[in-house]
């Protein structure tokens, strides 16, 4: 049993723990909507987690079903995290639904969905990440802007193709394959990991795929940061500075995509936070 307080400061210290990139921008809020979105984080983590973890399928699949409802009656949980989603629920306009959503997106994982076309891509990423980026908007709270759940959704599935293309080798690793089999076979790319540990790249197809891929990202960043005009100053921070250190990873996996084909690329705690402190002064947005 937690006091609110007490559950808001668990989710705090999970997301201060795990979120190696998004606490950037999550601490340029101001306390109470920091707060909200570490509460969103927390749980976001725990679907993820199980999604990732070493039990057997049906074990996550129920894990999954568990969580699912528990979110149709938040207040009957003493769990704090969900002391905590019930509490910012109450103070903000958080689309609970949204996380009913991410349980979809991380049972396509664990059923092991294939990704043959692109579309199918985005529906996976808009569960896992468009999900998450409308959760966000919620905390955030916005000005008069119809578009702006459609710009978060769009910036939530930007950021996740950006991922895919940091934890192509980790992924395949763990069998999972989310670039598209439609990509895969136009630049003629075969993945596999070779004796050496690394993605092999025979003939440059999965250079030329990253590129290309690459690409296709960055236009729907484009889309997604219309959002950041109709946010306040302090949301506006957050949001360009989980977006911005992202967007940084995408640029420099384009600019050398061998970087992601023998090891996880992240930027270093100081490159991270020049890119947040840009955004918080308005540099580059
Ligand atoms: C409007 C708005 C703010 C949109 C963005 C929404 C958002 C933060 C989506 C998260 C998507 C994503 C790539 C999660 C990876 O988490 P992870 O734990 O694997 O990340 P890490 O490995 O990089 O730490």
């Amino acid at each position: 049993m937690s006091t609110v307080e007490e559950a808001y400061e668990h989710c705090a210290l999970v997301t201060k723990e795990q979120a190696r990139n998004f606490y950037y921008g999550i601490r340029l809020l101001p306390p109470d909507k920091r707060s909200a979105l570490c509460a969103v984080y927390a749980l976001a983590r725990i679907v993820d987690d199980i999604g990732d973890g070493d039990l057997p399928p049906e074990a996550k699949l129920q894990g999954l079903a568990d969580i699912r409802k528990s979110l149709g009656d938040l207040s009957a949980s003493t769990d704090p995290v969900y002391v905590a989603v019930a509490d910012a629920a109450r103070r903000y306009p958080i689309p609970l639904g949204a996380f009913e959503e991410l349980l979809d997106g991380v049972e396509m994982d664990v059923t092991g969905r294939e990704y043959v076309r692109f579309e199918d891509l985005v529906e996976y990423c808009r569960c896992v990440a468009g999900s998450v980026g409308r959760l966000c908007l919620g905390v955030f709270g916005s000005k008069p802007e119809p578009e702006a759940p459609t710009y978060a959704d769009e910036l939530g599935i930007a950021l996740q193709q950006t991922n895919i293309l940091r934890d192509i080798r980790e992924d395949l690793l763990n069998g999972r394959v989310y670039l598209p089999k439609e990509d895969l076979d136009k630049f003629g790319v075969e993945l596999k990991v070779g004796e050496d540990g690394r993605l092999a790249d025979d003939g440059g197809g999965l250079t030329a795929l990253v590129h290309f891929s690459a690409a296709r990202a960055r236009d729907w960043y484009a889309r997604g940061l219309k959002l950041v005009p109709s946010l306040d100053r302090r949301s506006a921070a957050c949001c360009a500075a989980m977006s911005g250190i992202y967007r940084t990873l995408l640029d420099r996996i384009d600019e050398q995509p061998s970087l992601v084909f023998d090891r996880r690329l992240s930027l270093s705690g100081r490159e991270k936070a020049v890119v947040a402190v840009r955004a918080l002064t308005g540099i580059g947005r």
